[in-house]
Order: structure tokens, then sequence, then C-alpha cells
């Protein structure tokens, strides 16, 4: 679906009297996925959202969203995933778009490839140009951690990286069927701080009635694949 697509859905219910009730509206979290092109954007967002692997994907032009609806503790939430284009030319006039009334944001670079990852700098600085608030919620996510024997980013190297601009790091697949919870965890734990309005990175003690979600978003060691 191209950008411009997606109404906020707002359902009307009548009660037996014919009035209408007050639209049950959900609320909305807009999470922009942005990297470079071939990183897996589109697969990641397509996991989450329709809970498989797509097999074939063309490089995005502009922006695709997807959206799911979960509910977080009996509240029904709309996450709205904007997967953005990697390639310069496809993405010239849409970077407002993407960046307005956004509520986190998901750096992606792929671990088979480093200059990927070097390119998340030039994205991050991308990212403060456009977020009014600088206390956005950001994670960065390194994808194709199946490619095991491909592998250019060390994990360490990633997390250094990750720590260095205050962001979670997440290793993942969006191919590895076996794995499909973590990439739906990444998203969920998002949604999860998004809803409770919880720093993603645990700088204050943590709170007892944290919300613990399997696994938390600690720094990761090892890929989940
Ligand atoms: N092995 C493996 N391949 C993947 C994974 N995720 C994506 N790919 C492949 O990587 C290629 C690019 O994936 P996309 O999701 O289209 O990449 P993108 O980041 O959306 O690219 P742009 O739309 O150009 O920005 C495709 O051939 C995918 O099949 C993964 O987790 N593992
Ligand atoms: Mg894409």
């Amino acid at each position: 679906m191209a950008a411009g697509g997606a109404e906020s859905s707002l359902e009307l219910s009548l009660t037996g009297s014919g009035a209408a009730l007050p639209p049950a509206r959900s609320r909305i979290f807009k999470i922009i996925v942005i990297g470079d092109s071939n990183v897996g954007k589109t697969c990641l967002t397509y996991r989450f959202c329709a809970g498989r692997f797509p097999q074939r994907t063309e490089a995005t032009i502009g922006v695709d969203f997807r959206e799911r609806a979960v509910t977080i503790d009996g509240e029904h939430i709309k996450i709205q995933l904007w997967d953005t284009a990697g390639q310069e030319r496809f993405r010239k006039s849409m970077v407002q778009h993407y960046y307005r009334n956004v509520h986190a944001v998901v750096f992606v670079y792929d671990m088979t490839n480093i200059a990927s990852f070097h390119s998340l700098p030039s994205w991050i600085e991308e990212c403060k140009q456009h977020l009014l608030a600088n206390d956005i919620p950001r994670i960065l996510v390194g994808n194709k951690c199946d490619l095991r024997s491909a592998i250019q980013v060390p994990t360490d190297l990633a997390q250094k990286f990750a720590d260095t601009h205050s962001m979670p790091l997440f290793e993942t697949s969006a191919k590895n069927p076996n794995d499909n919870d973590h990439v739906e965890a990444i998203f969920m734990t998002l949604a999860h701080k998004l809803k409770s309005h919880k720093p993603l990175m645990l700088s204050q003690p943590p709170d007892h009635n944290e919300i613990h979600i399997k696994p938390e978003p600690k720094p990761i060691t090892s890929c989940w694949c």
C-alpha cells in the first residue's frame, strides 16, 4: 500500500437505540524503518505485519506502510510501520513526509554488509534534522543474521555503536522462520514502550512494575537466529 492509502480507520458502532456510540479509536503508533537499500526493511515490516517472509521484493519506491492491530494490556493499538526507500533516487521528496508525527524510529543495517553499517551515522543525522523531539525512541536492528558464514558486522562493534547512540541493539532475521517471534518481540517491545511512555534504555533503576516482555530490550550478546 503506497503512502496516502491508509486512513485512520474509525468504526462506528450502533446501540439498540440507534444512537451511534462515540467511535472507538485505537491509538496509532507511527514507526518509521530506515536504512540502506537491500538491508531488509521491507522483509522485516512484512514479517511483522503479515507474519511471513515475502518471496520476492522490489526496491521500495517512496514509502510503503503496513499496519497491524495488537492488544497491549487490554488496549487496542495500531502499529503502523512506514517502510521507507533506501535508494536515494526513490526517497527524494518523501523525507519530510516520513518524519511527520513519528513515534519511533527503527534503524536497520545488514549484518552481512559492513557498508550498510557504516551508513548508519548519516541516517542518524537525517533523523536528527527532521525530528522535532529528540526523545523519540530509536532502536538499532541488524538483519540477516541467518547468513552466519557471511556476517561482516561483529556484535561488539554494533553494540558499541548502539551504546554511543543510546539505542538498544537487536540482531535478527526476517527470513529465519524459526525465529519469527523475535522480529515480533522487537516491534512489540517498541509498542509496549510507546504505550507506557517508558524510555527504551534503562537509564533509571528499573521500577518494579516495568513491563516484562521476553526478551527484555537489553543489548543482545548473541544473534537470536
Ligand atoms: N537471508 C536473508 N535475506 C534477507 C533477509 N531480509 C531480507 N533479505 C533479502 O534481502 C533483499 C532485500 O530485502 P528488502 O526487504 O527488499 O530490502 P529493503 O531494505 O526494503 O530495500 P529498499 O526497498 O531498496 O530500501 C531481498 O532479496 C530479501 O530476500 C534476511 O533476514 N535474511
Ligand atoms: Mg524495501
